[in-house]
């Protein structure tokens, strides 16, 4: 893999040009987009539907089935990018396999990291079995039968996952066995690919949860290196994040253990790039839970509190290009959900979400709304975590979405 930063930026659109293809173009991939826009770099943005958040913002759009390898494997063909930068957990891996093997262009972080982090069973079993690191007990199941009897050993309350798919889809947690064939009915239909197959975790009664995002990046003796953001505490509804905050006050402990799972896992898989180590933590005990290799929905706190935000952070780690994780200020973000299910929604109150002190504002630009589809965002900054938590949560609540 070429560890340097290209030594020339050519120009977009020109023979010259560094392309960078985006897998997965929703509201995260967006602000990567524009940061790699920033430096010069040309963009082609990839998603399942028309009109998606980086759709817009691209220098090519394509609508595609990212869970179709061939359809993927004629698109870098066609397109030739240097790099291919997943965003989503939907992407046939052995196409990024087949890309990365051939050299026809570096997947971000590797292909293989894809692949394990894309499928709950490949990261949870690397994490706990080969890397030993403490997590919730679990069980893989792949039928009702399966799914009751691992419920019985792992004991109530449990938390019943489809293997892939994210932002708490089909997921739910079982409080007692009678709601077992509820939950799996829910993963089945939930996930966003169905595979028929479940992870039971035992619940972790955590007293906090944090994303530890950290990025493997390239140092000026030109090795990758590893750097750390500051905590992202969050609060999670039905499995989706709907607040976070930077920094989570953390016990020394609790960080120090934080950033070694954090280091451990990120070395594992490998690659260039930022990821979003998920752990709970109660008291100085810190529970590994799942990680994503790229920018993390929670991490869009880090647009206002970090002098690089980790879509930046992205840009350079994919680029080769050194990074930089300073704080400038505590912060926090809150989730605008559409509360509808409808095409080409409206917003009203940004004048007054604005007017709050210290704060931005994301509308993602999704074509379609549903009741629970986050469309935006609101982040704020001030002079402690506290305030800038209730100035995200007013901003946000000052967004209407309408018809
Ligand atoms: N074993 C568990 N014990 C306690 N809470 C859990 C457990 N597993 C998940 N949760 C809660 O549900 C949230 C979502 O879980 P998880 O991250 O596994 O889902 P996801 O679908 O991958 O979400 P995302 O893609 O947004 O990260 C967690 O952040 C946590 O709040
Ligand atoms: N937790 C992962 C996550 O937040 N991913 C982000 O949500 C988009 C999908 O949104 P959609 O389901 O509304 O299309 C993805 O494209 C990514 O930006
Ligand atoms: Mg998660």
């Amino acid at each position: 893999m070429r560890k340097q930063a290209p030594e020339r930026f050519g120009t977009p659109l020109t023979a010259g040009a560094i392309r960078v293809m985006l897998l997965g173009s929703g509201e995260l991939g967006k602000e990567v987009i524009i940061a790699l826009q920033r430096l010069g770099v040309e963009v082609i943005a990839v998603d399942r539907y028309d009109n998606a958040p980086g759709h817009q913002v691209a220098h090519r759009a394509h609508t595609v089935d990212m869970s179709d390898p061939d359809a993927l494997l004629r698109l870098v063909d066609a397109e030739k990018p240097h790099f291919v930068v997943p965003e989503i957990e939907a992407i046939a891996t052995d196409a990024l396999a087949t890309v990365e093997e051939s050299g026809a262009a570096v997947v971000i972080p590797t292909a293989r990291a894809t692949a394990l982090t894309m499928n709950r069973e490949g990261i949870r079993r690397l994490a706990a079995e080969e890397l030993g690191l403490p997590t919730s007990p679990y069980e893989f199941a792949d039928s009702l039968d399966a799914v009751r009897s691992a419920v019985e050993r792992i004991g109530v309350p449990c938390v019943i996952k489809p293997v892939m798919s994210s932002s708490g889809k089909g997921q739910s947690t079982v409080r007692d066995l009678a709601d077992v064939d509820k939950a799996w009915e829910y993963a089945l239909s939930g996930g966003r690919i169905n595979h028929g197959r479940v992870i039971v975790e035992g619940f972790v009664d955590f007293d906090y949860e944090i994303t530890q995002l950290t990025v493997r990046a390239v140092g000026v003796d030109g090795e990758v290196h590893t750097a750390y953001c500051e905590p992202i505490g969050h609060l999670q509804d039905a499995g989706d994040y709907v607040e976070s905050w930077q920094p989570q006050a953390m016990s020394p402990v609790a960080l120090a253990r934080a950033r070694e799972i954090a280091g451990t896992v990120t070395t594992a898989l490998g690659g260039r790039g930022v990821f979003g180590v998920e752990l709970f933590v109660k008291g100085d005990d810190v529970y590994f839970s799942e990680v994503s290799p790229r920018p993390h929905d929670t991490g869009l706190v880090t647009l206002r509190t970090q002098r690089f935000s980790e879509f930046e952070l992205h840009a350079r780690a994919v680029l080769g290009l050194p990074v930089d994780t300073t704080l400038t200020a505590p912060g926090a973000s809150a989730v605008i959900y559409g509360g509808r299910d409808a095409v080409g929604i409206g917003f009203e109150g940004v004048a007054e979400a604005l007017a709050v002190p210290e704060t931005d504002l994301r509308l993602f630009g999704k074509p379609e709304s549903y009741v629970r589809r986050r469309m935006g965002v609101a982040v704020s900054t001030g002079p402690d975590v506290e305030t800038a938590r209730s100035r995200a949560r007013e901003a946000a609540s000052r967004v209407r979405p309408v018809e």
